[in-house]
């Protein structure tokens, strides 16, 4: 699992492994370019016309040294060097001297940055990296600017788009990259919402420096990626049977809201689950009952609401229970949903409304059991744990709040995070924008129940049904773009597992 460490640790990191392994720092810087380059070869022609604008730390230098590469390889490329009267780092110096005599390189007056006209198809920010330490002025300021200004290109950031902090919030200007390509692991705040627009589409090269240095900077967090996710998958064999696949049962739905309760629990089954049941309101029986005969539905008649008679229900008959989507918050489902918490200590996953009765019940928080796992969006989340600043302050309060309530809280969005109660926060890799779409959250309700229910421990439970809602949304999604709609993620949930050669 690749460790995602502040920008002051990757120096640390960066002198440990080159100490250690007998290299000089430029061969890291070499090694950085090369990577930069074998991705970009992939997917540029060599007829696009390349603009690196470089400046004078080691950013600018991986800027210099992958210029050099791809002018080797025969692109077309033009240096672009800012920053001149700072005194470069030594590696940047280095890799400014190795620029070919024929390679044309522009040093960038005041002048030149206001009336800057060049026509390029692609544009390499490698102006600044980890190493800002204060807002961006001046020379860079102008020059970030101006580049943001040009349309009908595209826009690559090098490590990170110049001007973002590598583990805070921007405050002033940055870069506005169609693609960042980081090094190594993605720094922190590239994995921000405020940053979305800045960051565009996350890579993440690998530049040859293993776990092993990573770890010793650990904070806890890290980036969860295919790779991460397959060895977590339990085998079943073909005497397993439908118990070994787990008995679900989703508890939602109300009166006009039976939707999402249908999505979870069809979700439940195509994760895996042997049995789904659903407990929904008399008036949704029908309507589960047409739309997904696979599920078994338990109700009261004549309800609107899942109350409080519903308690009378023998819970423990089931493996997982999934417990909030479309439910509503009328006062005697809260009253349920106190007798359930009271009631059932098998896991539980709390989505949606369970969530938004809790933020207006907190006594009910305690009743919690152990690792229960709770899956609210953003807004969400504040409701059950007061106004948050930013991403940075959402995830610190996610961080405590975890730990306060010894619960899992998988706090949804792009890179989801999921928190432990010891600290440690996970980001997913998977997913895209066309999955902000209504029920896309129910759906990953039914996924983490299932892989309760099949018996995955809490972690696996969340980090497997996390990484492939993700994934499943961009399979549905390939060919729907925005059209895309939350029962074509379920209807990819097979083909994730088959991505990763689940069976
Ligand atoms: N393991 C890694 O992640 C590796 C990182 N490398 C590169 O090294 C970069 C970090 O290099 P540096 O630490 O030299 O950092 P930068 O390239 O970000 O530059 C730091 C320099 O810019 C100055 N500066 C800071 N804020 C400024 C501002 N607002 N305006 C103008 N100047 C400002 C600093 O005083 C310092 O002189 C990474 O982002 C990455 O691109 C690679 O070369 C090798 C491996
Ligand atoms: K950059």
């Amino acid at each position: 699992m690749l460790e995602i460490i502040s920008g002051i640790s990757v120096k640390k990191v960066d002198e440990g492994f080159v100490l250690d392994k007998g290299i000089s720092s430029h061969k890291l810087m070499e090694n950085a370019a090369l990577a930069f380059c074998n991705w970009f070869e992939r997917h540029y022609q060599r007829n696009d016309k390349v603009g690196i604008f470089c400046g004078h730390g080691n950013n600018g230098g991986d800027g210099l040294a992958i210029a050099r590469m791809l002018w080797r390889k025969g692109y077309d490329v033009i240096v672009f060097l800012v920053g001149e009267n700072n005194e470069p780092s030594p590696d940047c110096k280095l890799n400014r001297e190795l620029l070919p005599d024929k390679l044309p390189a522009l040093s960038m007056s005041h002048e030149d940055i206001a009336h800057m006209e060049y026509d390029l198809n692609i544009v390499v920010d490698a102006l600044l990296g980890v190493g800002i330490n204060r807002p961006l002025e001046g020379d860079y300021k102008n020059l970030v600017n101006k580049l943001n200004s040009l349309s009908g290109l595209t826009k690559i950031s090098i490590d990170i788009p110049t001007g973002l902090p590598s583990d805070d919030c921007l405050a002033g200007d940055a870069f506005i990259a169609d693609i960042t390509l980081s090094f190594q692991s993605p720094k922190f705040s590239l994995l921000f919402p405020e940053h979305a627009n800045y960051v565009g589409q996350l890579k993440v090269v690998d530049i040859g420096i293993n776990q092993f240095y990573l770890s010793q900077f650990s904070e806890g967090k890290f980036y969860v990626q295919k790779k991460d996710i397959a060895l977590r998958h339990k085998n079943f064999s073909r005497f397993s049977h439908k118990g070994d696949f787990g008995k679900v049962m989703l508890v939602g739905g109300s009166f006009g809201s039976m939707g999402a309760i249908r999505m979870s629990s069809e979700a439940a089954l195509r994760t895996g689950s042997g049995l789904a049941c659903c407990m929904v309101p008399g008036c949704g029986v029908d309507i589960m009952q047409v739309s997904l005969p696979e599920a078994q539905v338990w109700a009261k008649k004549d309800s609107d609401c899942i109350d409080a008679d519903y308690l009378g229900y023998n819970f423990d008959r089931f493996d997982a229970v999934g417990v909030g989507p479309g439910m509503g918050t009328h006062d005697t489902t809260a009253e349920f949903l106190r007798g359930f918490l009271t009631k059932y200590k098998g896991p539980i996953v709390v989505d949606a409304d369970g969530l938004n009765i809790l933020a207006k019940h907190p006594e009910q928080l305690s009743l919690l059991a152990d690792r229960s796992i709770l899956t609210p969006h953003l807004l969400e989340f504040e409701r059950l744990a007061g106004h948050c600043k930013n991403h940075k302050d959402r995830l610190q309060k996610a961080s405590d709040f975890s730990k306060k309530h010894k619960v899992i809280i998988v706090l949804k969005g792009a890179h989801t995070c999921i928190t432990f109660p010891d600290g440690r926060q996970f980001f997913n890799s998977t997913g895209n924008k066309h999955m902000a779409t209504g029920g896309s959250g129910d759906i990953l309700t039914g996924m983490i129940t299932s892989f309760l229910g099949q018996g995955y421990s809490f972690e696996n439970a969340a980090l497997c049904a996390v990484f492939h809602h993700g994934l499943s949304g961009e399979i549905a999604s390939a060919d729907k773009k925005r059209g895309t709609i939350a029962t074509d993620i379920i209807k990819s949930i097979p083909l994730s597992y088959l991505r990763l050669g689940i069976e």
